[in-house]
């Protein structure tokens, strides 16, 4: 009789863009998703829908964003996703998934992201799909989460930079079919077994950048969401050639300026410039433009730039001393807007694991 298994896969948080890099740069960084799996192949069949039983602790808990439906929940209907692309309809039956969530929901530290890797992960575990490399899970990842910069960050770790292949016009047409047929009917759709279309192969590639030791990041976290795909609506379809050269001339310093050691301050805040994203989302996140001009490392010691953290709320600082000032000072930056914060002082983080227990 087949051993109850049981595993932990554990998924980095991400900023991304970190100023001048738009869907491109993103950062691995330490505070984790865990999935806590435990799996009886001995149980002929099971009372759960879809043979999983989802628990969850951490953000979100309880409230409608977190479902505990198989079908419904992010983590496992990219799981779902992975399975049904290799045949198998469900989970295993007797699968136990039991979530633990640290991150914040909506705030820029790509809580879909690492959902998406870990969902991806989960589907290749459950399924004992032993051949997916991580760069083909890469794949799957990007026929779900369109931007390869969270995604890339949470399943290589590091600093990385990630860029998509050029497209024949056959995927082109595979990758933008509807997520609704990319991954399974949620509850109240139709789910009409047909098999999911796989992701073409090599469809995003990434690069990893040397990253000084002594570089922290420091996370200030307002209270209230941006889902990302609101912040994504605010941002023009076309750019003025003088921003989109204003953001290539940082892109090009900012690998080099933060793997750099000791870091020079004057040109890590140079780099972190952008005006591709963070002018326009200055709407939905009130303050924004004045909390990123408000310090240098001229005026506040410690302090190597501040930039939007992915999609926003959330204010990343690079700093190498003086964390808790740096993040008081923006703090109080919000609170002249009414807004409260948390900040965490976290550091670059290893790619997603899976460790037996
Ligand atoms: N652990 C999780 N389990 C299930 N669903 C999740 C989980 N984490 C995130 N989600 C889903 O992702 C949504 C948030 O995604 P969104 O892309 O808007 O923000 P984000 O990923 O936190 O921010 P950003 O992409 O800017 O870093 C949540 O509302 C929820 O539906
Ligand atoms: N690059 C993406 C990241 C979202 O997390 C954006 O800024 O919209």
């Amino acid at each position: 009789m087949a051993q109850p298994e049981s595993f932990i896969i554990k998924t980095p948080c991400s900023s991304a863009n970190i100023g001048p890099g738009f869907d491109v740069i993103g950062l691995a960084l330490s505070m984790y998703l865990e999935l806590h799996v435990a799996i009886d192949r001995s149980q002929a069949r099971s009372e759960h829908p879809l043979n999983c039983r989802i628990t969850y602790e951490g953000e979100g808990e309880g409230t409608d964003e977190i479902s505990l439906d198989p079908q419904v929940n992010l983590i496992t209907r990219v799981a779902l996703y992975v399975l049904r692309c290799h045949d198998q309809r469900s989970f295993p039956a007797e699968t136990h998934v039991h979530i633990k969530n640290p991150i914040p929901l909506g705030r820029g530290l790509g809580s879909s992201g690492a959902a998406v890797v870990a969902g991806v992960m989960l589907g290749k575990e459950c399924g004992g799909l032993h051949h997916l490399t991580p760069e083909r899970l890469f794949d799957f990842c990007l026929m779900i989460e369109r931007h390869p910069d969270n995604v890339g960050a949470a399943l290589f770790g590091g600093f990385v930079g990630t860029y998509l292949k050029p497209l024949t016009p056959e995927d082109v047409a595979r990758v933008e079919i509807p997520l609704s047929e990319v991954l399974p009917a949620p509850a109240g759709g139709v789910d009409t077994g047909a098999k999911p279309p796989a992701p073409p192969h090599g469809i995003g590639h990434h690069i990893k950048f040397p990253w000084a030791p002594a570089i922290k990041a420091v996370a200030i976290i307002p209270e209230f969401e941006v889902p990302t795909a609101k912040a994504r609506e605010v941002l023009p379809a076309q750019y003025p050639r003088p921003d989109v050269t204003f953001n290539l001339q940082r892109i090009a310093l900012l690998p080099v300026a933060l793997g750099q050691s000791p870091p020079d301050p004057e040109l890590i805040y140079l780099a972190m410039q952008d005006k591709l994203h963070q002018p326009y989302r200055q709407t939905l996140i009130p303050g924004l433009t004045e909390i990123v001009e408000s310090m240098t490392p001229g005026t506040q010691p410690g302090l190597l730039g501040v930039c939007l953290s992915g999609a926003g709320p959330t204010i990343l600082a690079l700093a190498t001393s003086n964390f808790e000032a740096i993040a008081e000072r923006i703090i109080a930056k919000f609170r002249e807007n009414k807004i409260v914060c948390n900040w965490k002082l976290l550091e670059p983080a290893e790619g997603t694991t899976v460790t037996r227990v």
